[in-house]
């Protein structure tokens, strides 16, 4: 499959039948498409990798002091080796930020997944970061919710069908990521469906991302000014099974060449659970339930779904933050149906 056989859907185009056929279409099939006319110019995306390109420029110790191993919360920078996904390391870089929040204090935690919320960490080596990083979630954030509202209309559950898990707005997630150059295959990241409802990718001129369909992976070239959405594991659940959190990847670049993206994920509030939408006959005979994999459970508790991916990808926040009486005890509680070592291999609570 080449770049054409990826669904392009035009985000003006959802205002008719047609759209919106396309779109639901695009969900249940693939569950990966191309946006266009999102409203985001390809020279504003070229600012962004710019910045984003600046940002990994700074020393190590710049970058360090905002090192993710300083926040309960899973923000900031990890270096290459400070990230495993599918049991193996993958070979990038990245900036993490989200819902910029107050932390809640040990007496209010009541669930492991409230840690997530907190401050982001800023950079103060670059100013600049965080008001401009800061205006592209609250887009992002716009063209998701319109695109999920878009997606429940196509499905025939009324538009707002999942306004209530979303609230004033949603929980966001969002990742500036460099992967070098390497010289053999090499897992930029490894395989993994993204546990929100949708995910937006804004990726540069090198290519690496691959989709999973039937036995192959196919290239999601870019496309000059498109973003790569694809549909997280919450909408899986909620359309139980019609549409698909497809397993994607990046192999990193080679022949001296570096990859720059921008991912933007979306979920529901943590708080939420998401409920299971109610689908027209047609479709609902064609919804076969959630994949099920006991190494990978689809949660509809969504603090718990966001915390499953934080605590296995970044397994030395997790060590340092995660693993102290309460915390461990009421962790071992809400994942009590997967193996703890997959949380975290040094809690055998
Ligand atoms: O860098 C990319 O193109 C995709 C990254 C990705 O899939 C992720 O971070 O979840
Ligand atoms: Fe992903």
């Amino acid at each position: 499959m080449n770049a054409a056989t990826l669904p392009i859907i035009s985000l003006k185009s959802l205002d008719s039948d047609e759209g919106l056929a396309q779109l639901r279409y695009a969900a249940s099939e693939v569950g990966f498409f191309y946006l266009v006319d999102h409203g985001i110019s390809s020279a504003a995306q070229h600012q962004y990798l710019a910045l984003s390109r600046a940002f990994f420029q700074l020393s190590a110790e710049q970058k360090q002091a905002v090192d993710m191993i300083h926040s309960p919360h899973f923000r900031g920078y990890n270096a290459i080796g400070n990230e495993m996904t599918a049991g193996r390391l993958d070979a990038r870089e990245q900036f993490d930020w989200m819902n910029e929040e107050r932390a809640l204090s040990a007496e209010q935690l009541k669930f492991p997944w409230q840690k997530l919320i907190g401050p982001n960490l800023w950079p103060s080596a670059m100013p600049t970061l965080k008001p401009a990083l800061t205006t592209l979630q609250s887009k992002l954030s716009d063209i998701t919710v319109n695109l999920l509202q878009k997606l429940c209309e196509s499905l025939g559950a009324g538009r707002n069908a999942l306004d209530h898990t979303i609230g004033a707005q949603p929980y966001t997630h969002a990742k500036l990521i460099r992967y070098p150059a390497q010289q053999s295959v090499q897992q930029g990241v490894g395989a993994h469906k993204d546990p929100g409802y949708l995910t937006l990718v804004m990726q540069d001129a090198q290519s690496g991302l691959k989709v999973e369909r039937g036995n192959e992976w196919i290239d999601v070239a870019p496309i000059p000014g498109a973003f790569v959405v694809n549909i997280g594991e919450l909408l899986e659940l909620a359309s139980n099974g019609y549409l698909k959190a497809t397993n994607h990847k990046v192999q990193s670049p080679m022949d001296g060449n570096e990859r720059y993206s921008i991912a933007f994920f979306m979920a529901a509030q943590l708080s939420a659970t998401v409920p299971v939408l109610s689908l027209p006959p047609e479709l609902k005979s064609r919804a076969h339930g959630p994949s099920v994999d006991p190494r990978n459970p689809l949660l509809t508790d969504v603090g718990n779904n966001v915390l499953k991916g934080r605590l296995r990808s970044h397994t030395h926040v997790t060590r340092k933050h995660y693993c102290d009486e309460p915390l461990r005890h009421l962790l071992a509680k809400s994942f009590a149906h997967m193996p703890t070592a997959d949380i975290c291999d040094e809690c055998h609570a």
